[in-house]
């Protein structure tokens, strides 16, 4: 695919979001820069990708120009390469701004490039993404292109599944799939925890608890049964299921999980406000 792609932002979610893009554009067209240059040389390395001087020059270069740096960094490069984008923009040949910041909302993105006009995408991706096993949500704002939209879809399909929602479910995407593989994992941990104390070696203990999330999820989503309907062809009754799942319930553990939900739901509302 003939297209150009900038990374500004060298970190996990940049690194695993242009692992994946490199496969359909290949990574001669693609760009990294970091405020750690060593960072962005060894990705840029990896995936046969440059790296280019500065913010400005990135804006300047690609067709989609990804902003993978943290939130509370992202007014001071959005400001850093607004003049370049504004350039662009003024000349009829506008890069696509793609942002990935949780809470960040497309409105704050185009204040704080003072271009309502600017064409701009707001995602929320995880990283499973570097497996090509990530969940991404995105919502475009007017005036991206429906085919643009379209290529950059199929650019973010390399890396897991692609959803496009109304903006207002973004937060709730990133609390649930953005920040939800670290929930998993400590999920993982509480397993392997209980089979160590059963007796299990830990390196199997480990190994089976994590082949038995991704089996018990791979079932969710192959065999179009529900959760509850799964539960019950595990559970005999007067069994060792029940008897663990009675454990769970004592512990409170959908409203523990769900109440991770809702907290990073809030975080996300609140670096939205960028307080
Ligand atoms: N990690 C995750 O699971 C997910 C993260 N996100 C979002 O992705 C974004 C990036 O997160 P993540 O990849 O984890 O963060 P990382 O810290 O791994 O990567 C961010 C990178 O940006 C660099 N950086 C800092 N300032 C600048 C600058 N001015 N110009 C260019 N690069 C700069 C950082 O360098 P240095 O370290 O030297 O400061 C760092 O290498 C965040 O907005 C986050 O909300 C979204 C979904 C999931
Ligand atoms: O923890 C965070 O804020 C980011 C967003 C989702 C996952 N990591």
């Amino acid at each position: 695919m003939d297209i150009r792609i900038s990374c500004i932002g060298s970190g996990n979610m940049g690194g695993a979001l242009m692992r994946g893009a490199a496969k359909i554009t290949g990574g001669k067209n693609i760009t990294f820069t970091d405020a750690d240059t060593a960072k962005a040389e060894t990705l840029a390395r990896d995936l046969g990708a440059s790296v280019l001087r500065d913010n400005s020059e990135a804006a300047r270069y690609g067709d989609y120009i990804f902003l993978a740096v943290k939130p509370q960094i992202l007014p001071g490069v959005l400001k850093e390469i607004a003049p370049v984008l504004r350039e662009r923009f003024d000349a009829g040949n506008p890069g696509i701004v793609v942002s990935m910041a949780a809470g960040f909302t497309i409105g704050a993105i185009l204040s704080e490039l003072a271009n309502p006009g600017q064409p701009a995408v707001r995602m929320m991706p995880n990283t499973p993404a570097l497996i090509a096993r990530g969940v991404i949500a995105y919502t475009p704002s007017q005036g991206v292109p429906d085919t643009a939209l379209a290529r950059l879809n199929e650019i973010l399909s390399e890396t897991g599944i692609v959803d496009r929602v109304p903006e207002e479910y973004l937060d709730g995407v990133t609390a649930l799939s953005g920040s939800g593989p670290a929930f998993t994992y400590m999920f993982i941990e509480a397993l392997a925890e209980g089979g160590v104390r059963a007796g299990l070696p830990r390196e199997l203990a480990l190994k089976h608890a994590a082949q038995t999330v991704l089996g018990a999820a791979a079932m969710v989503q192959e065999t179009g049964r529900t959760p509850e309907e799964l539960t019950a062809m595990v559970a005999s009754p007067g069994g060792t299921t029940l008897a663990g799942i009675g454990a769970l319930e004592k512990g409170g553990f959908t409203d523990t999980a769900a109440a991770a939900v809702d907290a990073a739901f809030r975080r996300a509302g609140e670096l939205g406000r960028r307080e």
